[in-house]
């Protein structure tokens, strides 16, 4: 997404300072990535906003960490009518989100300091995650989350196609597979109408 406005690429801007501040501490993305932070972890994350179009309820981003891809969304979304809920099990990230969210005047995201699979049930109309399980597992997380008629943005490395194996043995989706365009072979999976086999 080029063409944001100058109030999101500001935001964005600022996102990526408070990550270089607060990594040394809290280890938000890996050291070795860090000064590409703009391009590796915020790009692959603009993704989504591109490839999800206009949307409105609720989003709900399992196992954020530093805030990729959910407060990345949020930032995008900050103009229309979505309610961002962050999960984040560890304390010091939910910290680190929350700070984010206040400095950036994201008055829509909510950030729940707690484990996935004990926050109840979110009815979401869209989940997202990156780097959090192989998709069997994730599939679960999702399946507690997601509405009947929602949509989730799961991405994926390089292994998606094995994953995507595994999972079906255990679970009916409809999916469709996005290239990512910041890593090469990765994907990210738009899926649906989720069942147990
Ligand atoms: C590998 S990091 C990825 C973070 C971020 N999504 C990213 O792409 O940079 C996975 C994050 O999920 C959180 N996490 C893992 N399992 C979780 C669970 N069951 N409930 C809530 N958070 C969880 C971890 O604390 C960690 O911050």
């Amino acid at each position: 997404m080029s063409d944001v406005s100058r109030e999101t690429s500001e935001r964005l801007h600022d996102y990526a300072r408070l990550i270089e501040k607060w990594n040394p501490r809290i280890n938000l993305v890996a050291r070795s990535t860090l000064q590409d932070i703009s391009d590796r972890h915020i790009r692959d994350s603009t993704q989504l906003a591109a490839l999800a179009g206009p949307v409105t309820g609720k989003w709900v981003d399992l196992g954020s960490g530093g805030g990729l891809p959910g407060l990345v969304a949020a930032i995008h979304y900050a103009d229309q009518p979505v309610d961002f809920h962050l999960v984040e099990s560890d304390q010091r990230k939910a910290t680190f989100l929350r700070t984010c969210s206040r400095e950036l005047s994201l008055g829509r995201v909510t950030v729940h300091a707690a484990r996935i699979e004990s926050l109840i049930p979110a009815a979401a109309d869209i989940v997202s995650a990156r780097a959090l399980a192989p998709l069997p597992l994730l599939m679960s997380y999702v399946d507690r989350h997601l509405k009947q008629g929602g949509t989730a943005w799961l991405m994926k490395g390089e292994n998606w196609q094995d994953e995507l194996r595994d999972a079906q043995a255990q679970w009916q989706f409809r999916y469709d597979a996005h290239p990512s365009q910041t890593h090469q072979n990765a994907a990210i999976l738009e899926i649906g109408d989720i069942s147990h086999v």
